[in-house]
């Protein structure tokens, strides 16, 4: 199967840890030493010359961590200087305390300011435990480090972000983070959480590591909590779950056979005159991403402006919904997109017979619009691909769940939304969520290739998730891998790239992954 690494919930870490002391084979204050010292590990990689640390710990395990931390640093030659809060008496973090030499400041803006400036802080306040936005003494010492120019090192994650939804809490969801804490480095353990990846958790995390602490062997996740993976960034976590195969999809030796029609065909219909450039993007990405046969499908009046090349681009009219009808009785037609620059008035007239059909179908942009409109019941293999204001006008119940801070996040949104339409959707976004309706989620953050955003990139990923499933790739797994392609290809062409752009770079990609 075309997936990432796991990303696990809080809850689901909080289970496996549980899990692990449960077994007897290893303690809490065992996780924790493995914690803190794979975090000193990364801070002595990337700082190689021992310099001032100063390290911020929290009331719960979190700061526990922090506390193996500034033993590691010291121990290492680090001039360390440790502000805490007082841990639960008989807690591991109070015995990981009780293990620090050095003195304890109070957790405190006072006591930061007594200190001399460090080489770089430590921030172990929060963790996976934060359940309220931070306020008080807390909010003004996270304040202090975003607006210090030291680098920061967060523990497991930037205090004050929720590990699972990815939102700043107190900060108002898609408000820009200006003044939030900026980590450079942000050490995890066993697994990313949803938050490192979504919404302000990239910028807030810095570089992602990932460290490997042997929970593994604890995983305990039921039938009722579906994987959920990264497609993007592929943090590097040491000897396990590499990246699974796409190579054979890639190099078109799923195949039964060498003919093109083998490769599957695709249906791509396109708007009326004067607006057939989106599907024209979307057919080339199409092709690109193997499909055997792409026939573009503009109304009559429209078929002369697509007289152009590329040559390789089939051309069939069809004005209605009848015409689609017995374009769709060719078994041959694989595949269909429905949406980009298609026009609503139009989408609505092809979207029943592009139903009833029940072929592997792409419905973006207009299809959408038209959709929202006159649901319809949606064949299998559907995929659908809305951006913010088109998910809105699918969805609004769920859209304003999205907009409510401190609620249940995109991850948990996007599997309702899947779940109740019957079809895997995506949405595109500077984070891309992709659910299926049996639960299984992906997430590619999109946050460091922000030229992505350009005009066309959605009818390409449209494209290539239609080429996809014309090959046969079923409609999660046709989704992730194109999601993961269109990613690549902007990283790889950088910044100045225009959606055209997007399609001609896809060899090189194909190239590099086969
Ligand atoms: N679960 C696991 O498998 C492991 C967890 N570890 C560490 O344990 C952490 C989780 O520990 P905890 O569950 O003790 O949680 P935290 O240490 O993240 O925080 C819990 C404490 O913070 C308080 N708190 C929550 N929100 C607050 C706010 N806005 N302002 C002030 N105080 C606030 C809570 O009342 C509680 O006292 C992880 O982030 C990780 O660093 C590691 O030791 C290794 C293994
Ligand atoms: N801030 C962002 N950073 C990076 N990529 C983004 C950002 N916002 C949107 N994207 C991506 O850009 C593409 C835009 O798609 P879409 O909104 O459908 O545009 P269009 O309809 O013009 O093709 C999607 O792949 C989306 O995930
Ligand atoms: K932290």
């Amino acid at each position: 199967m075309i997936e990432g690494p796991e990303i696990v919930t809080c809850a689901q870490m909080r289970a496996m840890e549980s899990a692990a002391m449960g077994s007897g084979a290893i303690s809490g204050l065992n996780l924790m030493t493995r914690a803190g010292r794979a975090v000193a590990g990364q801070i002595r990689l990337r700082w190689p010359v021992a310099g001032r640390a100063t390290v911020l710990c929290g009331p719960g395990n979190n700061g526990g961590d922090g506390y193996v931390v500034a033993q590691a640093l010291a121990q290492a030659g680090w001039s360390v200087r440790v502000l805490g809060g007082p841990p639960r008496p008989g807690s591991d973090a109070a015995a990981a305390r009780a293990r620090w030499q050095g003195d304890v400041h109070p957790l405190t803006v006072v006591a930061l300011r007594a200190g001399p400036a460090p080489d770089l802080y430590v921030d172990a306040i929060l963790g996976t435990g934060l359940t309220r936005p931070p306020e008080g003494e807390v909010a003004a010492l996270l304040a202090h480090l975003a607006q210090a120019d030291i680098p920061v090192v967060a523990v497991d994650g930037p205090s004050g972000l929720c590990l699972d939804s990815g939102q700043i809490l107190g900060l108002p969801r898609g408000a820009p983070a200006r003044d939030a804490l900026r980590a450079a480095l942000t050490v995890t353990f066993d697994s990313p959480r949803p938050g490192h990846l979504l919404e302000h958790g990239p910028a807030a995390c810095g570089t992602l590591i990932v460290a490997d602490i042997g929970l593994e062997p604890f995983r305990v996740l039921g039938p009722t909590l579906p994987r959920l993976t990264a497609l993007w960034p592929r943090p590097a976590i040491p000897n396990r779950r590499p990246l699974a195969g796409h190579g054979p999809w890639l190099r078109k030796q799923q195949s039964a056979g060498g003919h093109k029609y083998d490769h599957g065909a695709a249906l791509i219909v396109t708007g009326g005159p004067g607006a057939g450039g989106a599907a024209r993007l979307a057919a080339r990405a199409a092709l690109r991403a193997g499909a055997g046969l792409v026939t573009l499908a503009p109304p009559q009046a429209a078929m002369a402006e697509h007289a152009l090349p590329p040559d390789a681009l089939m051309r069939r009219a069809i004005d209605d919904g009848p015409a689609l009808a017995k374009a769709l009785a060719d078994r041959r037609a694989m595949a269909l997109c429905l949406g980009p620059g298609g026009g609503v008035a139009r989408m609505l007239a092809l979207l029943p017979p592009a139903c009833a059909a029940a072929r592997p179908m792409v419905l973006d942009a207009d299809a959408l619009t038209a959709l929202a409109q006159a649901p319809h019941p949606l064949p299998p293999s559907c995929v659908l691909t809305p951006h913010g204001g088109e998910f809105a006008r699918l969805f609004p119940d769920l859209a304003q769940d999205l907009a409510r801070p401190g609620g249940p996040g995109k991850v948990a949104v996007l599997r309702i939304a899947a779940q109740r339409i019957g079809a895997v959707v995506l949405l595109k976004g500077p984070d891309t969520v992709i659910a299926a309706p049996d639960g299984r989620a992906a997430i590619h953050s999109d946050a460091a290739i922000p030229w992505l955003a350009t005009a066309g990139a959605g009818d390409v990923l449209a494209g290539l998730i239609t080429g996809l499933l014309a090959r046969g790739l079923p409609p999660f797994a046709a989704t992730c891998l194109a999601v993961r392609l269109h990613g690549q290809a902007a990283r790889q062409h950088g910044p100045g790239l225009i959606a055209d752009d997007l399609v001609e770079a896809l060899p090189a990609v194909i190239a590099a992954w086969r």
